[in-house]
């Protein structure tokens, strides 16, 4: 993409954490879109961004961002994506593509369709990628670097507005596929939002022990503790608006998880061994499979950002 012909002439980010801020600077650094129109509520978060020369122009009013864009993105916590909507529905130009980042898919499309104008394009996405860090200096460049982005395109989206947003974040260095928003949901779920959700569980059940002391909790903390408290530290807001929209699809993987566990338990009780050990044999196999299919160190994330001593070593 040469700089003298952008993908896209205006494109707005509305929010302006981590994952708005690695798109700013993907949007600049590839020559993607020629005016990057930055607006988040916070005056502070707004300087900021400013600062470190996200965009070309700031905003605190969100419509006055989405105004003229070709592009919007919605780079809020998902249980904001609503109000948002409302706030820039009027100003948005016929033609526009609308998108977002958020990691539920079904809600936000609740949320966002209705309130949408006939004459826009609505065509939602998420990026799987992130860090435990947020607002606008946990931003980077490659943090979308050979990771998967997911489009669920809405019945009666314009394949070429599909088409258009694909290239944009092919442009970011991503792969694209799109699948259903309730597909999508049913497998985040999974594979990231109970997953999260057992990281904040254990370290808040260490962090309540009564008989092991804060400080032995940080000193004695193998890697695969420690790689827990880096996912419990993800940002709170964000997080809690993920179990509140992925409800129904969080539950069922839950009561899954649970069961798969209370087997487990009673392994441990009766003395099963092969029981344990078929397991672990069949998930030491989806890692080496994760490893070799390059989804592990293709991270950008990969030894930078990552609690040194996470499992970063390859099969022996
Ligand atoms: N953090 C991660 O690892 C990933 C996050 N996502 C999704 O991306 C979205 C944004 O997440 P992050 O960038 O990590 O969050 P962040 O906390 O770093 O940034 C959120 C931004 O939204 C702004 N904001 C919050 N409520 C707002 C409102 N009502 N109106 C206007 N601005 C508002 C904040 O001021 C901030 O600028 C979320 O929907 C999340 O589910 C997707 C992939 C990965
Ligand atoms: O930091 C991590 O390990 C993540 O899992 C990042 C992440 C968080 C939320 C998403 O919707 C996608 C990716």
């Amino acid at each position: 993409m040469s700089a003298a012909e952008p993908l896209f002439e205006r494109i707005a980010l509305i929010g302006i954490g981590l994952i708005g801020s690695s798109i700013a600077l993907n949007a600049r650094q590839h020559g993607l879109a020629r005016h990057i129109a930055i607006a988040t509520r916070r005056e502070e978060t707004l300087n900021r961004a400013e600062e470190l020369a996200l965009g070309d122009s700031y905003h605190l009013e969100a419509a006055e961002a989405a105004e003229g864009a070709d592009l919007v993105i919605l780079c809020v916590p998902v249980g904001a994506c609503g109000a948002v909507t409302k706030e820039i529905a009027p100003a948005l130009k016929p033609g526009a593509i609308v998108s977002d980042v958020g990691s539920v898919k079904g809600s936000v499309i609740a949320q966002m369709r209705p309130l949408l104008p006939e004459d826009v394009h609505f065509v939602p996405a998420h990026p799987l990628a992130g860090t435990e860090h947020s607002g606008p200096d946990a931003g980077f460049p490659e943090l979308f670097q050979n990771r998967w982005t997911i489009l669920t395109p809405v019945e009666g989206t314009d394949p070429a507005a599909s088409d258009r947003l694909k290239t944009f974040w092919e442009g970011c260095g991503a792969r694209v596929e799109t699948m259903s928003a309730e597909h999508h949901d049913l497998v985040l779920a999974i594979v990231s939002h109970v997953p999260h959700l057992i990281a904040y569980n254990i370290v808040g059940t260490a962090a309540d022990l009564e008989t092991v002391t804060q400080s032995e909790v940080i000193k004695f903390s193998a890697s695969g503790f420690r790689d827990f408290t880096r996912i419990a530290a993800s940002d709170p807001t964000m997080w809690r608006d993920v179990f509140l929209h992925n409800r129904d699809a969080v539950l069922e993987m839950l009561a899954r998880f649970s069961e798969d566990l209370a087997s487990l338990q009673r392994a441990i009780r009766w003395g099963d061994g092969n029981t344990l050990f078929e397991l672990f044999t069949r998930t030491r196999a989806i890692r080496r499979g994760i490893i070799e299919a390059g989804q592990d160190t293709a991270s950008p994330d990969f030894g930078r950002r990552a609690t040194p001593g996470a499992d970063e070593k390859a099969p022996s």
